[in-house]
Parts: C-alpha cells; sequence; structure tokens
C-alpha cells in the first residue's frame, strides 16, 4: 500500500546528498519504481556541479540494488540548484513554479548537524530556511503532506520527552529577526543564554524549527520525526552500510586505528542508536499515513530504540572492540584497547597517558625522521570532538513512543514488512558486527583481503608495545636503584633469590640423572 502510494507521486527532498537522503531516495525508488520524479534541492560543492554530485551518488554501490529493479534510476531524480541559507533558497524562477506546480509530497531533511555551528548559521539552515520552505510549500496546490526530519535530542534539557512540541523561551521570529542586525560578537555572547541548559546550537535551533512549523504551518498536512542518534543500515539495501563520519562512527573509527584510547562515559547508559533504513522506513510510512488520513494535528513520531529495545554504551563499546579483534582495520596507530573512564581525574589521566603522550612520541619521532608531526593535532581534534559527544554517552533519556507504534498498528502485514520500523527485531550484537564492518567496508574503503596484513601489523604494534613498556621499566627501575637504598636491597634479595631458585633446580636435575 505504501509503495502503490508513492507511485506516481513528485517528491521533494532537501538534504537528499547527506546520510539520510541518500537511504531515503534509494528506499523510494526500490520500493515505488513507477514514482513519478524525486525533485532534489541540492548545491554546487567542492568543485563538482550539481550533475557531477548526483551521478556519484547514484552510482555509488549504495543504488546497485535499485538499478535492478528501476534501470532508469537517472531519469526518475531532477537536481534543482538551491542553497538553503539563501533568499528563497536561491531557486531559479522556472524550477520553483516547476516544484510548486507538481510536488505531492515534501521530506524535509537537510540541516546543519554541526554540534559548535556558530548561531547565525545555525539559524540560517534550522529555522530560517525550514519557514522558507513552508512557505513554498503553501503555494503548492498539489500537497499532500510536509515531513520535517527532526532530533529526539531537540529537547534533550527534559529527561522524559513526549511526542509534542516544547516552547521556547523566545519566539523563533524574534530570533530570526535579531540574526539579521547582530554583530557575531553579540551573537557569540548572548548564545549560552538563548541555549540555556541544551549543550549547543545544533538542539537549540532544531527545536526552534520545530516551533515554526507548530506556528507557520498553517493549513499544511505536517508531520515531525525525531530519530534519536542515527547509525549504518540494519538490513537495507544491505547490512551495514554508512557514509557520515557523525556520531558513534566517527569514535569507531578512532578506536579501531587506534587513536581512541579512553573515552569519558557511563556504560549504564542508554546508547539510543538507530538505524538509518529503520529511520527511512518509518518516515515514509508517516508520509503514507499524513497524506492519506490527513491527521486533524501536527502528529510527532520518536524514532528511538531504548524503550523498546535498550542497549548500554558499555555493552556496546564491548561488542565493537570484540568486533575489531576479529576485523582489524588497517594501519592502525596504535592495537585498539577503549575504555571507559567515569570521573574527571581519571579522564584527565587517560587523556595525558593515552592520547597526548604518544602523540608527542610519535610526533618526535616524525620530526628525527624527516617528517613533518601531525599526531598531536589529530589528537587535539579528536579530544575537542569528544568533549562534544560526551554529553550524550553520560545521560539517558526516555521517549516516548505512542505515534509510532499507532502507526505500526496502522500497517498492513505487507507494509509492516517492507517498511519494516520495529525495532524490537533488532539484535544489538549483530547490529554492531555488521556496523564494524560496513564502517571498515563503506567509509574507510578498506578490502576485505587486507585483514592478515591489518593482523600482522597489530601484532608489530603489540610487540612494539611491549618492547616499549619493558624499557621503560628497566630505565625506571634503573633511576630508582640509582637513588634508593631500599630500592637496591630489594634488588639485590630479587637477584640473589633467582641464582639461588636456579642452583638449586640444576643441582637437584644432576642427582636425578
Ligand atoms: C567495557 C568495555 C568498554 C570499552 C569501551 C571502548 C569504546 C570504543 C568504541 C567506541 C564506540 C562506542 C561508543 C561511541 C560513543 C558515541 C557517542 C555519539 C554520540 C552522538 C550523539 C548525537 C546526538 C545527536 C544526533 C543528531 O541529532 S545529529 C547528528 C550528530 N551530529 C554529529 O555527530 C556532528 C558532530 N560533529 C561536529 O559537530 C564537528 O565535527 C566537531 C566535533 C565540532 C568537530 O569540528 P571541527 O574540528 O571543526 O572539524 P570537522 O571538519 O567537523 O572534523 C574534524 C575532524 O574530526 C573528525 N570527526 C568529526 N566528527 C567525528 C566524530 N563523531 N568522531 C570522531 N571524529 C570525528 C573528522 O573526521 C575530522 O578529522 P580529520 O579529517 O581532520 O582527521
Ligand atoms: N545523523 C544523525 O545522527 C541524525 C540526524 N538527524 C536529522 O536528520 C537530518 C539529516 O541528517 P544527516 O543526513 O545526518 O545530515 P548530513 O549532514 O549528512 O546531510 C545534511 C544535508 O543537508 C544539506 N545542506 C546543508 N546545508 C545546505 C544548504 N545551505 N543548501 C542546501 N543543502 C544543504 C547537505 O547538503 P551538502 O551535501 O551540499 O552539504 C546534506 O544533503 C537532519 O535534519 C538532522 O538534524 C536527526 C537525528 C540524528
Amino acid at each position: 500500500m505504501i509503495s502503490a502510494f508513492y507511485n506516481g507521486k513528485s517528491i521533494l527532498i532537501t538534504g537528499a546528498t547527506g546520510f539520510l537522503g541518500k537511504v531515503m531516495m534509494e528506499k523510494l525508488l526500490r520500493t515505488s519504481p513507477d514514482l513519478k520524479v524525486i525533485y532534489i534541492l541540492v548545491r554546487p560543492k567542492a568543485g563538482q556541479t550539481l550533475q557531477q554530485r548526483v551521478f556519484q551518488i547514484l552510482n555509488s554501490k549504495l543504488f546497485e540494488k535499485v538499478k535492478e529493479v528501476c534501470p532508469k534510476v537517472h531519469e526518475k531524480i531532477r537536481a534543482i540548484s538551491a542553497d538553503l541559507n539563501q533568499h528563497d533558497l536561491a531557486i531559479s524562477k522556472e524550477d520553483m513554479q516547476e516544484l510548486l506546480s507538481h510536488t505531492n509530497i515534501i521530506f524535509h531533511c537537510a540541516a546543519t548537524v554541526r554540534f559548535d555551528d556558530h548561531l547565525r548559521h545555525a539559524v540560517q539552515l534550522n529555522v530560517t530556511a525550514t519557514q522558507q520552505l513552508l512557505s513554498i510549500a503553501s503555494q503548492m496546490p498539489k500537497l499532500e503532506a510536509f515531513i520535517h526530519i527532526s532530533t529526539a535530542f531537540a529537547n534533550c534539557n527534559l529527561k522524559h520527552i513526549d511526542e509534542v512540541i516544547y516552547p521556547c523561551a523566545v519566539e523563533p521570529k524574534k530570533i530570526i529577526d535579531s540574526m539579521e542586525w547582530l554583530d557575531d560578537a553579540i551573537i557569540d555572547e548572548i548564545t549560552p543564554k538563548l541555549i540555556g541548559d541544551r549543550p549547543n546550537t545544533y538542539t537549540y535551533t532544531k527545536a526552534l524549527g520545530e516551533m515554526v512549523l507548530q506556528q507557520e504551518g498553517g493549513n499544511l498536512n505536517i508531520a515531525i520525526i525525531r530519530p534519536s542518534i542515527v547509525g549504518a543500515t540494519w538490513q537495507e539495501p544491505f547490512p551495514g552500510w554508512i557514509d557520515s563520519i557523525n556520531g558513534p562512527t566517527g569514535l569507531i573509527v578512532a578506536a579501531g586505528k587506534g587513536f581512541l584510547r579512553s573515552i569519558r562515559a557511563t556504560p549504564m547508559a542508554v546508547a539510543d542508536l538507530i538505524p538509518v533504513d529503520l529511520v527511512i522506513n518509518l518516515t515514509l510510512a508517516v508520509g503514507w499515513y499524513t497524506a492519506v488520513h490527513r491527521p486533524k494535528s501536527t502528529l510527532i513520531y520518536h524514532c528511538t530504540s531504548g524503550n523498546l529495545n535498550p542497549c548500554h554504551w558499555g555493552k556496546m563499546g564491548f561488542q565493537v572492540l570484540a568486533t575489531f579483534e576479529k576485523i582489524p582495520f588497517e594501519k592502525a596507530f596504535r592495537r585498539p584497547n577503549a575504555d571507559f573512564t567515569t570521573n574527571n581525574i581519571t579522564t584527565h589521566y587517560w587523556n595525558a597517558v593515552s592520547h597526548r603522550v604518544p602523540a608527542i612520541i610519535y610526533d618526535v619521532y616524525l620530526r628525527l625522521t624527516g617528517r613533518k608531526p601531525r599526531m598531536t593535532k589529530v589528537m587535539n581534534r579528536l579530544l575537542r570532538t569528544l568533549s562534544m559527544l560526551e554529553y550524550f554517552i553520560n545521560r539517558s533519556w526516555e521517549w516516548s513512543t505512542y505515534n509510532t507504534e499507532m502507526l505500526m498498528s496502522e500497517l498492513s502485514p505487507e507494509d509492516q514488512r517492507v517498511f519494516n520500523f520495529d525495532v524490537r527485531q533488532l539484535n544489538w550484537l549483530e547490529y554492531i558486527e555488521n556496523y564494524v564492518l560496513g564502517v571498515k567496508k563503506y567509509l574507510l574503503k578498506e578490502d576485505m583481503a587486507g585483514i592478515p596484513e591489518a593482523r600482522q601489523h597489530l601484532k608489530r604494534l603489540r610487540n612494539i608495545h611491549y618492547l616499549f613498556n619493558t624499557a621503560l621499566f628497566l630505565i625506571a627501575w634503573r633511576l630508582l636503584i640509582a637513588r634508593s637504598q631500599v630500592a637496591r636491597n630489594v634488588w639485590f634479595f630479587i637477584v640473589s633469590f633467582c641464582y639461588k631458585l636456579l642452583s638449586y633446580f640444576r643441582a637437584s636435575s644432576r642427582l636425578k640423572v
């Protein structure tokens, strides 16, 4: 039913070149190959034209399966030049006319997901662009549904979060206006006051974006999806696909390559991870439900795992490390062996011992061998990233999921299978193993044939580690002996004890002969 609904439709997706957007295009084309067109708002980037960007995406591994059911996939995608930072989204008149007269469904995924983005930029993308898109949507006579992707962490200042829009202290309109005339220095000054007890500009502006939808949605048929931490695919189009470094993925890379050795986290806090294909299945089901059933009010759908199938950071970390044993990453800096710390003192200690000191030693080595030092810089960036993510790995939240469960019960058995978003069916251990494997294959683009060499490399690192520790111990001991009479006495006692033991064994073995 859902697949049939999208056939013949013109669908507009923002953020289609992003992590969620690509999986959404793929699923739509695979399950509804007879859809009319997918308009995607794209900006030229990194010296690539729109067409080159789209070509690259459609020719990637993710879209291999689609081409079997929808060989003319290129013809189904219509890239429209747009910049969500610009007035009217910088869409040309002709393109705008086409969008206005044809669009049936909008999926608004585009956002800045950087936690530390400047408030002006985060407001522009996550609030003002949403406002502009709403205004465009309100001029679309054929529009059936407007689906907005928010985040479950938009209200992370609360512990229990319901499927409602929580108001922010200052009206979004006032924030948008003030961003136009305040200079950067003043914005920097007021940012902590505005974001209040939220940890960053990202979560704050996503909350403002929801308020804009509520206040300016007019008669539009709107629904909001709030996913938690989105991870690699669970099942579709194949397990483990991922191409984004955000969230846990970057830390999996850092741990697998041996840079990340300790992380401040609460092992028993819920790791509210949710696979990207599950998020997209829910989103497409919501698109169908919103268009067909036209609920009286804006429904919010939490796409989370914690209340139905919880996994904790401790278990997740353990499984990630266990997978590195089976599937090591190539050219690791050190052997993957990360640990959780739980307080400030141990975190500072292990950051110094496990992150900063090895980086300094390695940089000295690079200098001595005539190369440019770089490890301290890499470590500093990693530590900065950790400090940004720590907020989310030391707390647990409860999200109610009545609407999501209601929607599941509305689906036919066939739709429940094709658009499965039942997180209770997810086996975490299997998922995490596929996730790590996916990071290796699709993000790092490492060949599986390189695993024996990676293992050899880790063995070498282990030997270097033992050698280094032994040398360190001997040096420390030698210095101690030189300075302390007690240490000298202990040393002579141990040596003479070993000597006597050896002589005794020699003598007893001679007697036996
Ligand atoms: C018992 C045994 C125990 C064993 C234990 C062992 C455990 C061992 C296993 C560990 C795994 C298990 C635990 C996992 C915990 C995960 C917690 C995740 C919480 C996520 C919550 C998300 C909630 C909200 C979800 C949402 O709703 S939205 C999506 C979330 N949004 C983001 O995740 C954006 C974050 N990022 C930024 O905000 C910017 O990235 C910025 C950081 C400011 C830097 O910014 P900057 O330094 O300016 O520069 P960049 O260009 O950005 O990056 C510069 C450089 O950092 C790199 N890098 C960017 N990212 C990351 C990243 N993640 N991780 C690592 N590196 C990263 C990038 O590769 C580049 O490296 P390079 O190429 O230079 O070498
Ligand atoms: N990933 C996650 O863990 C979670 C994500 N979400 C939400 O899901 C949505 C998608 O996130 P995700 O796919 O991970 O994010 P990505 O960063 O991967 O993608 C963001 C998308 O927005 C586009 N975009 C950004 N700025 C502009 C601009 N000025 N003009 C046009 N397009 C622009 C990007 O285009 P370009 O390729 O040109 O940069 C990209 O397509 C977001 O709304 C996010 O808040 C919610 C919860 C968790």
